[in-house]
């Protein structure tokens, strides 16, 4: 359904005296999403995962270079595509809250995301009544502004807008925060649905453990790529069948696994080196990693980019 690859992706910034900077976010990225599928993207924060939403969507700020292709359901996703289906055949739960429209009641939002999408008005009322009970909106909050809600109310009326259409895509970039565990937990398996309904969900998060439950296949994100894909059940057996050292240690963090925290560090602009993005960080590095970034191959039915895999 989904399909990017090599896609690259860097701002360019001019400093005092007009001297151009290229400052790399994303690089030599690959990653397939197909139907009834579910993706877990899991990655450190600031390393890029939303601005991958964003490329996808064509939303990204003017200063951003990106290449690459992408492809949408097999043809080619150019920028005019992009404007074509975005809330209609791929629909995104964005990070930030700033998304909802600030003038537009709640319900009218809801109700519009799901007219763009293709269905009729009265369907939409129906399905606006739906995702709002999905969601524990109560039906009065139909008629409030955005800024009459609480922080959690807005995240759930953003998760109404974005399922109540019929996204055949849905990208959702942490779509759960501060939300109580029971939402977070039936927003989790209302995903699942819609992949096992024939539709294709990317689940952007830093947090591992909620997406292993859900997701088919996993995406490690890191330095701007994806270092390794595994399957969920990948994660199974103690991760002995996991690629990567990085993916490794993402399992030991997982509550009730042994922690090392020696692997992991905060992700900033500019942090992508010569070799391997983790050469600082990894126990299992050796003289190549310092010079050569990996190329990423396919292993044991995964991805990884991995000299010492
Ligand atoms: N318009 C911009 N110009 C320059 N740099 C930017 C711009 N937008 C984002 N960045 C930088 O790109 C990097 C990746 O940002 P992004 O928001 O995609 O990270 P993220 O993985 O989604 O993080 P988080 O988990 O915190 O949401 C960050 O370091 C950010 O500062
Ligand atoms: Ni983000």
């Amino acid at each position: 359904m989904l399909s990017l690859h090599d896609i690259t992706l860097s701002f360019t910034r001019y400093e005092t005296g007009l001297i151009r900077k290229e400052l790399p976010v994303l690089n030599g990225l690959d990653l397939v999403v197909k139907k009834n599928e579910l993706v877990g993207v899991v990655g450190a924060s600031g390393s890029g995962k939303s601005l991958l939403a964003h490329a996808v969507l064509g939303i990204l700020p003017a200063n951003a270079n990106l290449t690459g292709t992408m492809e949408f359901k097999g043809a080619p996703l150019t920028h005019k595509r992009q404007q074509a289906v975005r809330g209609k055949e791929i629909a995104l739960i964005p990070q930030s809250i700033t998304f909802l429209d600030p003038l537009q009641r709640i319900g009218e939002q809801v109700r519009r995301a799901a007219i763009l999408s293709g269905v009729d008005k009265k369907t939409a009322i129906l399905r606006q009544k739906a995702a709002f009970e999905r969601y524990q909106l109560p039906p009065s909050t139909a008629r409030l502004f955005p800024f009459q809600l609480s922080g959690g109310m807005v995240r759930r009326a953003l998760l109404a807008t974005a399922t109540v259409g019929n996204a055949d895509l849905l990208i959702a970039d942490e779509p759960t925060p501060g939300l109580q565990p029971q939402i977070v937990s039936e927003s989790l398996s209302h995903f699942r649905e819609l992949a096992d309904s024939g539709k294709g969900v990317l689940l952007i998060t830093h947090e591992l453990d909620a997406v292993l439950h859900v997701a088919d296949k996993i995406a490690v994100f890191y330095g701007g790529t994806i270092l390794e894909e595994a399957s969920a059940n990948d994660f199974d057996h103690g991760g002995k069948n996991l690629r990567h050292p990085f993916t490794r240690a993402l399992w030991e963090a997982l509550p009730g696994n042994a922690f090392k925290t020696s692997f992991f560090s905060r992700e900033g602009p500019g942090s992508l080196v010569q070799g391997c993005p983790l050469y600082q960080y990894c126990a299992a590095k050796t003289d190549l990693c310092a010079i050569q970034p990996p190329i990423g191959r396919r292993l044991n039915g995964g991805f990884v980019r991995c000299h010492n895999a």
